[in-house]
């Protein structure tokens, strides 16, 4: 293929313009919405719940209808193309095996419907099986598999047809968290493995954040960011997007040449921010302890232990409290008086014309 023809193939997946609305619903589910998605790419849809996330999957299948605007696979409009003739293979939050049949009677389901031969059939559940970690189990019920187990018989039906798009929603939601981790993880793996083009809808930024190669979060039925999983953490693009992430250092600001004046004093922030009004995020990482009395004085409200780090909850002697995060060995006990100071690199400029930020976790 030459270098041309490759800058112009289709995206996988293109959404352009797609509105979704139900019933008297004072915003549409979907408003607008435009989206690509590239071929071997990995996209996880984030957001809270009422978003939209589900809706635009279901669009995507062509289990929804969209109101305006068109969704194109491989470059053709699939308006009145039925779900079961858009070659995407769909795995939803109940996975819903078919308890009467097998292991094996699982994951072949799409292979039968689409009368694909007996031994080539055996010979792609033996494989994905196998890919999925339960080699060998073909003739294992249903009902004797615990969750991840299903789990993982319900991607291997989905994979099964070799579908151009799988779409997952919720793949993990009803597994514990250790569970999940795990299997974020392989399902990464596999995916590459397979090159399969992926669009995964979840509420949980952990989950997205190890899975995707790239993120999409929704807000109110629009796209609020799209970016790498890296990029979106370090730059968010909002407060809305900010605070979804769980960052809550966030203060009204006015920047002035190489600093900002916040309620927490003078914050240095990253060169080339204009001058002006904004709303401005300080992530816990750039919140740095000195011995008092250097600093912003504050006073140690709150102590977690996360795993990695110990996240301080400030309270400055100006100012809303202010979260931080540092190292178990050096992290001061709850009511203890420690000075701050913040690191630029760490500083995020909102964007300064939000309206609507009102907590997006909820
Ligand atoms: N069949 C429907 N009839 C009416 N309203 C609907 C329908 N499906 C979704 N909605 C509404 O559309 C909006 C988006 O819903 P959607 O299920 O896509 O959100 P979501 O982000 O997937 O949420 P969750 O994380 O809770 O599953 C919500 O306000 C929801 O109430």
């Amino acid at each position: 293929m030459t270098a041309r023809a490759e800058t112009t193939a289709p995206d996988l997946l293109r959404l352009d313009g797609v509105t979704v609305r139900f019933g008297s619903a004072d915003r549409p589910a979907l408003d607008s919405v435009d989206l690509d998605v590239a071929a071997h790419e990995i996209v996880c849809v984030l957001g809270p719940s009422g978003s939209g996330k589900s809706t635009l999957l279901r669009v995507v299948a062509g289990l929804q209808q969209a109101d305006a605007g068109r969704v194109l696979l491989e470059g053709r409009d699939q308006t009145g193309v039925p779900t079961h003739r858009r070659g995407v293979g769909l795995m939803f939050q109940d996975h819903q095996l078919f308890p009467q049949r097998d292991v094996a009677g699982n994951v072949a389901f799409g292979l039968r419907i689409r009368r694909t031969a007996r031994t080539d059939r055996d010979r792609t559940v033996a494989e994905l099986l196998d890919l999925v970690g339960l080699p060998g189990a073909q003739r294992r019920a249903v009902a004797s598999l615990s969750g991840g187990e299903q789990q993982r018989v319900a991607l291997a039906r989905a994979l099964a047809p070799r579908p151009r798009l799988l779409m997952l929603d919720e793949p993990l939601g009803q597994l514990d968290r250790g569970l999940r981790e795990r299997l974020v993880v392989e399902l990464r793996r596999l995916f590459q493995e397979l090159g399969t083009t992926v669009l995964a809808v979840t509420h949980d930024q952990g989950e997205a954040f190890a899975l995707a190669d790239r993120v999409v979060v929704m807000q109110e039925g629009r796209i609020a960011q799209t970016g790498t999983p890296l990029e979106v953490w370090q730059r968010p693009a909002s407060e809305f997007v900010a605070r979804f992430l769980g960052f809550d250092n966030v203060v009204e600001a006015t920047v002035q040449g190489e600093a900002a004046v916040t309620p927490w004093g003078k914050v240095p922030i990253p060169n080339g921010t204009p001058d002006g009004p904004c709303r401005l995020l300080v992530r816990p990482a750039g919140v740095r302890l000195m011995p008092a009395p250097e600093g912003l004085p504050c006073r140690v409200a709150a102590r977690t232990f996360r795993g990695t780090h110990v996240a301080l909850l400030l309270q400055p002697s100006s100012g809303p409290q202010l979260e931080a995060a540092c190292a178990l060995r050096e992290a001061p006990e709850v009511g203890e008086r420690v000075g701050i100071a913040f690191t630029a690199q760490d500083v995020v400029v909102l964007d300064a014309t939000e309206q609507d930020a009102a907590n997006p976790a909820e």
